[in-house]
């Protein structure tokens, strides 16, 4: 069983080829190294470096490799670029998707995994959501990958290919045993931006609102790790061979946390404490957003491993010191 695992050698693609591989399955990553580094590419894989868009090298690789199924994860991932420019992100991540898909099909693969998002929820009306929420993206970020979403169903439905699209919620953490983790300068998130206060990469954090309808007035997430993450997909996997339906599942522990929580999170395990001004609010921001977890669970059998804030921001932690440790001795090297 070869799987292409496109955006493999980004953050969360890693992860999941990690555990694939763990699963014995034989993995070739397609990346174009936009974002992801060739170094966080597990031991096992092979790269192949390359465009997803590119439809004739994908309908190379599934004839030359012998690929039984895709997961996809290649794409860009930053809410306000896309705000900013909307037609590259739906080049990369609608139009690009289509010529993955029309590869797949052409090839005969009829198994795919497709890295959605909560963003599709946009601002839900209420929350918990779950997977009948009525989806309403709010960003070109969101609206890029819920018509992927559309393409597969509408794909599914007229060819003998099944899929599922995992809508990823707050992802967070690293490799338990340190092999690959976040690794992009540009992070705008939560976790990445406190552990850069903490390692005095940066003079403080902000919080971006402290006046939502919430119990401390920050926004309540839901923080998956990211390597409960990567076993859904290759429980997804598992699910479409065993003959079982398209699916569009959500992926969080049904837990929020605030950002305050998030915050004194990253204090109490680094032990540090660091400077937290109050901002304005940040444009786009749900004050809510976490999701029901019991469809997933039924569907996949997923049981997280690693339900705890202090365990996500630990690893998060490790990976970020031992990466940095790793670029100091480069640099000196
Ligand atoms: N990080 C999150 O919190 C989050 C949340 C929801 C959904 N997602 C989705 O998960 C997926 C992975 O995100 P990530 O956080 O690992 O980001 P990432 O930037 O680390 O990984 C994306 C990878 O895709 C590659 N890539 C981008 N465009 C490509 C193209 N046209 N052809 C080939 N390779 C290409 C990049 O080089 C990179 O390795 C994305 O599709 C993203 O939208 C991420
Ligand atoms: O320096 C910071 C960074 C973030 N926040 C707040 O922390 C919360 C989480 O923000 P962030 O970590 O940036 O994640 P989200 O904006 O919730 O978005 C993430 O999670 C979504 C799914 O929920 C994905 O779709 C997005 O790609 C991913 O960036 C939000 O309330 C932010 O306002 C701050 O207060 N200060």
């Amino acid at each position: 069983m070869t799987v292409l695992v496109t955006g493999g050698a980004g953050y969360i693609g890693s992860h999941a080829v990690l555990a694939l591989i763990e699963a014995g399955r034989q993995v070739v990553v397609l990346d174009d190294l936009s974002t992801g580094s060739r170094d966080l590419v597990p031991r096992g894989a092979t790269l192949v470096e390359g465009d997803v868009g590119d439809e004739a090298l994908v309908g190379k690789l599934i004839r030359e490799q012998g690929i039984d199924a895709i997961l996809h994860f290649a794409g860009s991932i930053v809410v306000p670029d896309s705000v900013a420019d909307p037609l590259f992100y739906y080049l990369n991540n609608t139009v690009k998707s289509r010529s993955l898909i029309a590869a797949a099909v052409a090839g005969g693969v009829k198994h795919f995994i497709f890295s959605s998002t909560a963003a599709v929820y946009g601002e839900p009306e209420a929350s918990p959501v779950d997977e009948t929420t009525r989806p309403g993206p709010i960003s070109p970020y969101g609206s890029s990958k819920l018509m992927t979403e559309m393409m597969l169903s509408d794909t599914a439905f007229a060819h003998d290919f099944r899929f599922v699209a995992l809508r990823y919620f707050n992802v967070a953490g690293a490799d338990p045993l340190g092999r690959t983790g976040q690794t992009s300068p540009r992070a705008t998130h939560l976790i990445k931006v406190a552990l850069q206060a903490v390692r005095g990469e940066r003079t403080h954090l902000e919080i971006y609102g402290t006046d939502y309808p919430t119990p401390d007035g920050t926004c309540l997430r839901d923080y998956i790790h990211v390597s409960d993450l990567a076993d859904a997909h290759v429980l997804a996997l598992a699910h479409l061979e065993r003959g079982g339906e398209s699916q569009v599942l959500n992926c969080g522990y049904g837990q929020g946390y605030s950002v305050l929580d998030v915050v004194a999170a990253v204090k109490r395990v680094a032990g540090v404490d660091f400077r937290v001004d109050h901002a304005p609010r940040r444009a786009g921001d749900p004050a809510n957003l976490i999701t029901r977890s019991e469809k997933i669970r039924a569907v996949l059998g997923w049981e997280p491993r690693h339900a705890d804030l202090d365990v996500i921001v630990g690893h998060a932690l490790a990976w970020e010191d031992s990466f940095n440790a790793r670029e100091k001795t480069r640099a000196v090297g």
